[in-house]
């Protein structure tokens, strides 16, 4: 199987407020997160980000107004790259979030996320995101998918 690269993106109202969406169909089916999906042959990064959140919310961001904060790294079988995921916060978006055929949307306060409707590893990165700091999340699971170790880390840098 070949290593899936995928965009994520958090969209922020209010200072506070997080915009997630309910994933309606496929993989991971029944769960709340940000937007996103698999980078297309020849897309940057950013592009995916925008594209993915227009058509799974009908928001419309621009790429200048996109604040990379990082990368998350998922290893299964600990040790084989599946999938590596650039995540995105932004604050400055047009329209108003629609259901789709892929994602329910629903704003929470940074205080009140859904942990147990998330992604298991979202609750060891997540304050990343709230307080938008950069950082990069490597995350280790076993052959059944359960995650067995992971390191988060701040990085310093512009
Ligand atoms: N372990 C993980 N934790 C997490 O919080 N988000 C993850 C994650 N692994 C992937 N994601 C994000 C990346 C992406 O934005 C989103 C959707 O992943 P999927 O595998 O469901 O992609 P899709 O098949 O929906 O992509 P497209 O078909 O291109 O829309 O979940």
């Amino acid at each position: 199987m070949t290593m899936l690269e995928q965009t994520l993106i958090f969209i922020k109202r209010d200072g506070d407020e997080i915009l997630l969406g309910l994933k309606l169909r496929g993989f991971e089916i029944g769960k709340w997160n940000g937007y996103g999906g698999k980078m297309e042959i020849g897309e940057l990064p950013a592009e995916c980000a925008k594209r993915e959140l227009f058509e799974e919310s009908g928001l419309v961001v621009e790429v200048a107004d996109l604040k990379y904060l990082g990368i998350l790294k998922f290893y299964r079988s600990e040790k084989i790259l599946d999938r590596l995921v650039h995540l995105y916060v932004c604050s400055v978006y047009k329209g108003y979030p629609r259901t789709t055929e892929e994602m329910k949307p629903k704003w929470f306060s940074s205080e009140a996320l859904p942990f147990k409707e998330m992604w298991e590893d979202c609750a060891h990165w997540i304050e990343f995101v709230v307080k938008e700091i950069k950082f990069t999340g490597t995350f280790y699971s076993d052959n059944m998918n359960n995650l067995v170790n992971y390191c988060v880390e701040a990085i310093y840098l512009n």
